[in-house]
Order: C-alpha cells, then structure tokens, then sequence
C-alpha cells in the first residue's frame, strides 16, 4: 500500500478535496492534461478528462496513486447540467471512477456557453469576483453556496477512496 498520491491540478478546490479525505497520505500535485476541450460538453468527455488526467499522474510517478478531477457540462431534458467526474488509477493501475452532483446551469449562463465562451468567464462576470473556480465554484454560486466546488469534489473522492479499499478486501 502506497501513501503517496498525485492530483492532476493545481485547483485548490480540488487539492483541498482530496486532501480532507486521503488524510494520512502525503499529497503532490502537477499539472496533467485532459486531452479534452477546456469546456467539456457531455460526461463521456468529462470523465475522459479524468481518467487522461488519473493516468498521466500515476505512470510519472511509479507507485503512488494518480487522481483526476473534471468538470464540465452535459445536456439532459434542454437543458445544460455542471457535470463532475473523478478518476483513480492506483499503483497497480486499476481504474476506478466516480461521479459528482449536477445541477441545472441558469439559462443565461447556458447560453453564453453554447455561444463557446468558458464557464469561469461567465461566472466572473455574473458574481465580479476572479476565481470562482478555485473557491465556491459555479455549483456554489448556483447553490447559494449550500454546497461548495470543494465539497461537491470531496463527494467524488469519498466514493474513489471507497471503492480502492473495498477492492482489496472483496474481489468482485
Ligand atoms: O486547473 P484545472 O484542474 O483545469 O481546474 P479547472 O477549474 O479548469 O477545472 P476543470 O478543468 O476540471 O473544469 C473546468 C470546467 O469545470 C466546470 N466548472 C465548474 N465550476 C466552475 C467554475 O466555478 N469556474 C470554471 N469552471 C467551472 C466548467 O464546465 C469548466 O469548463
Ligand atoms: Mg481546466
């Protein structure tokens, strides 16, 4: 069992996310590409993102663990929904994957969106303030802050962290 992981970004949101649930372990992060569109569109692309970003971390750096954490959006029923996914590759390369809440992304915002501008942008210039991303995140600002991008992404991790243990203890 290894105690060393790598997350594929420096978003404080999500180091912090990671680092509240893999408490005893020593946390690094990189950079790691998505080899995604910076404003992913569905889940099939978000939760490549992940595990592009899970992988890269965990094959340059031989026996720690590599996780990644993507965000972007998805239509559902017309509408656009903020989408999460993380991924984990672990030391022996075993992936596991696991989803984050989604809620409902305004109309106006949608539309700017589908216009091709980003996320972060948008939010920027609905709340003033700069780094939206790395604080309540858009899932914040839509919640009336009930629920944190940081929080929405410990979820994700919790049910990562999850699924890596019990794998050791119960061969599916
Ligand atoms: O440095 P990285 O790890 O890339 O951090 P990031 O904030 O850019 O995060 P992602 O690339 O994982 O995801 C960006 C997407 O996440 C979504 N997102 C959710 N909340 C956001 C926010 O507050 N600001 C920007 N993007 C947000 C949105 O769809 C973005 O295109
Ligand atoms: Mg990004």
């Amino acid at each position: 069992m290894t105690n060393k992981i790598v997350v594929g970004s420096y978003n404080q949101a999500k180091i912090n996310a990671v680092a509240s649930i893999f408490k005893d372990f020593h946390i690094k992060s990189q950079d790691a590409p998505s080899h995604v569109a910076s404003q992913p569109f569905s889940d099939q692309e978000t939760i490549q993102g992940a595990i592009n970003r899970a992988k890269y971390c965990q094959n340059s750096n031989k026996g720690a663990i590599g996780i990644g954490l993507e965000g972007g959006v998805m239509r559902l029923k017309n509408q656009l929904f903020l989408c999460n996914w993380g991924a984990l590759v672990d030391q022996e390369e075993q992936l596991y994957i696991a989803g984050g809440a989604r809620v409902p992304v305004p109309e106006k915002v949608a539309e700017a969106l589908e216009k091709g501008e980003e996320l972060g942008t948008v939010m920027r210039r609905y709340t003033g303030e700069l780094n939206v991303s790395q604080n309540a995140g858009a899932i914040g600002v839509f919640t009336n802050n009930m629920l944190s991008r940081q929080a929405m992404f410990e979820h994700v991790v919790i049910q990562l962290k999850g699924q890596y243990e019990i794998k050791n203890q119960i061969s599916w």
